[in-house]
C-alpha cells in the first residue's frame, strides 16, 4: 500500500512551483471535442490521475489524444466523426466527466453520458446542467443509468441558474457556443476556471462575454477551430502550499501564483497573522509564531473556496483559540475532521458548522484520506505533528496534486512516499 510518511516539526523554506489547474483542464479537455477543424494543443497540463481519466473519456469518443507528460502538453484531434457515448466505466471514476454532455450535444445533436453519481463530499445532482440544456432545446431523459440528450438544433435562450454551479455553467456554455442565436445565463459560477474555459472557447472562435461575472452572454457561431492554449495555474494547489507555509512558521514563495485568484484565502490568513506579499514572480507567505483564531464560511466564488476548506481547517485547529468553520457548498465535507481526531483534534460539529478548539498539538498517527482535499489536509497536519504521521488512500491525493510529497521535501519537510507491501 502506498503511504506518505511525514515527521512533523520542520519549518518550510524556499520556492515551490505550481501546476496547471485540475479544475480548469478537465472542462478545457471537454471543450477540445468541439472544433471540427484543426488540432488543439493544451500547454501547462498537470500530470494527474483525473487528467488520464478525462483523456480516456475523450479517446472513447473517437478523438485522437496524445499526452506528453514531460512537456505537460496534450494534443487533441477531434476532426473525425465522433461517437456520442461516455460510458460508465470512465464517467463513474470522475464526476467532472459530465462536462462532455454539453459539447457532445452541440457537436452531434445527441449525447449519452453515464450519470456521474455523488461522491464522498456530498450529494451532487446535475439537475441544473439538464435544465439549462433543455432550455436550449434539448430533450433529456434518463435510462439505465445514462443521461440521453438529443436535439434537432440548439437555440439560444435566457437561463437563470438556481445556484451558481460550476459544472452546470460549463456544460451550458459549451452547448450554447454552437447554438443558434443569443444565450444569456444569469447567476452563473464566477470561478476563475470559468474564465479560463471562456478564453479557450473564444480563442476557438466562440463569442462569449461576461465570464467571471454573474451574467454570461453567448452569441452562437456555426463552427469552432483548434487552437494552442495555456491552462491557468492551480489556485487550490497554490493555496494548499500557502497554508503549509503559514502553519510551519515557514517562508515560502509560491511561484507564479495569482493573488487575485486567492483573495479570500489571503484575507483569512492575514487575519490569522500570516504575512503575505505579492512579489514579481509569485506570492510569499511567512507564517507567524502563533496563529490567531478566525471564523470561516465557504461560498461560491468570490467567496472562500470549499476546495480549500479542509486544508484551511488545519490552520484553524492550530490557532490559539476557538474557530467556527461553516461549509455551505457540500454537506459532507468534514470527514477529514473525524480522521484528525486520531491526531488529537478537538471539535464539535452541528449541522454544517464545526467548532474547532485550538490550539491543537497534533500527535502523529496512522490516518486515511477520505477524499482529495482531505488527503492534503492530513499531510498538512502531519507537517506540524509530534512524531510520525502516515497517510494512506493516496489515490485521492493523486487526483489533484502532482508530486506533493516531493515539493514539500524540497521545502525542507521530513516526508517520503513509500510502497509498503502488506
Ligand atoms: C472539476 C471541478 O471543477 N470541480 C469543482 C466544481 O465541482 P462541481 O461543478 O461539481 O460543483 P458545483 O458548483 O456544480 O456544485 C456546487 C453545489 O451545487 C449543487 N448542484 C450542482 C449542480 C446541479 O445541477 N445541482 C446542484 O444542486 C451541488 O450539489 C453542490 O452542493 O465546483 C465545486 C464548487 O466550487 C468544487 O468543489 C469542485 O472542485
Ligand atoms: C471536489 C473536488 O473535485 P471534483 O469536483 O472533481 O470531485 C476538488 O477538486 O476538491
Amino acid at each position: 500500500m502506498e503511504k506518505i510518511v511525514v515527521r512533523g516539526g520542520k519549518q518550510l523554506h524556499g520556492e515551490v512551483e505550481i501546476e496547471g489547474a485540475k479544475n480548469a483542464v478537465l472542462p478545457l479537455l471537454a471543450a477540445t471535442i468541439l472544433p471540427i477543424e484543426g488540432r488543439t494543443k493544451l500547454l501547462n497540463v498537470p500530470v494527474l490521475s483525473d487528467v488520464y481519466t478525462m483523456n480516456n473519456v475523450i479517446r472513447y469518443l473517437n478523438v485522437t489524444i496524445g499526452f506528453d507528460e514531460e512537456e505537460k502538453i496534450i494534443e487533441v484531434d477531434a476532426t473525425r466523426p465522433l461517437t456520442h457515448i461516455a460510458p460508465f466505466k470512465y464517467v463513474s471514476k470522475m464526476r467532472a466527466s459530465i462536462v462532455v454532455l454539453g459539447p457532445l450535444l452541440a457537436r452531434l445533436g445527441k449525447a449519452k453520458v453515464a450519470l456521474p453519481g455523488g461522491c464522498a463530499i456530498g450529494s451532487r445532482p446535475i439537475d441544473l446542467h439538464l435544465k439549462g440544456l433543455e432550455a436550449l432545446g434539448a430533450t433529456v431523459h434518463q435510462e439505465e443509468g445514462y443521461i440521453e440528450a438529443t436535439c434537432n438544433e440548439l437555440k439560444g435562450a435566457n437561463i437563470y441558474l438556481d445556484f451558481p454551479s460550476v459544472g452546470a455553467t460549463q456544460n451550458i456554455m459549451m452547448a450554447a457556443v454552437l447554438a443558434k442565436g443569443k444565450t444569456v445565463i444569469e447567476n452563473v459560477a464566477q470561478e476563475p476556471e470559468i474564465e479560463d474555459l471562456a478564453n479557450l472557447l473564444n480563442a476557438m472562435g466562440a463569442k462569449i462575454s461576461g465570464a467571471g461575472t454573474e451574467i454570461i452572454t453567448i452569441e452562437g457561431v456555426s463552427k469552432l477551430h483548434g487552437v494552442e492554449y495555456q491552462v491557468m495555474q492551480d489556485r487550490i494547489e497554490a493555496g494548499t502550499f500557502m497554508v503549509a507555509a503559514a502553519i510551519t512558521q515557514g517562508n515560502v514563495l509560491i511561484k507564479d501564483a495569482i493573488a487575485n485568484h486567492n483573495l479570500p484565502l489571503i484575507a483569512k490568513l492575514e487575519e490569522m497573522g500570516v504575512q503575505i506579499s505579492k512579489e514579481e514572480n509569485g506570492i510569499r507567505v511567512i507564517g507567524p509564531e502563533k496563529l490567531k483564531p478566525v471564523n470561516m464560511k465557504t461560498m461560491p466564488h468570490p467567496g472562500f473556496p470549499t476546495d480549500m476548506q479542509p486544508q484551511f481547517s488545519i490552520a484553524q485547529l492550530l490557532s490559539d483559540g476557538i474557530c467556527e468553520l461553516t461549509e455551505t457548498v457540500f454537506e459532507n465535507r468534514f470527514m477529514h475532521l473525524e480522521e484528525l481526531r486520531r491526531m488529537n483534534a478537538n471539535f464539535k460539529i452541528k449541522g454544517n458548522t464545526a467548532m474547532l478548539f485550538g490550539p491543537t498539538k497534533f500527535s502523529g498517527s496512522e490516518v486515511a484520506a477520505t477524499d482529495l482535499r482531505a488527503a492534503a489536509a492530513l499531510v498538512l497536519a502531519g507537517l506540524t505533528a509530534e512524531n510520525v504521521t502516515t497517510v494512506t488512500q493516496l489515490n485521492y491525493l493523486d487526483r489533484g496534486y502532482y508530486h506533493f510529497h516531493k515539493k514539500l521535501a524540497i521545502l525542507g519537510a521530513n516526508i517520503k512516499r513509500i510502497n509498503d507491501i502488506e
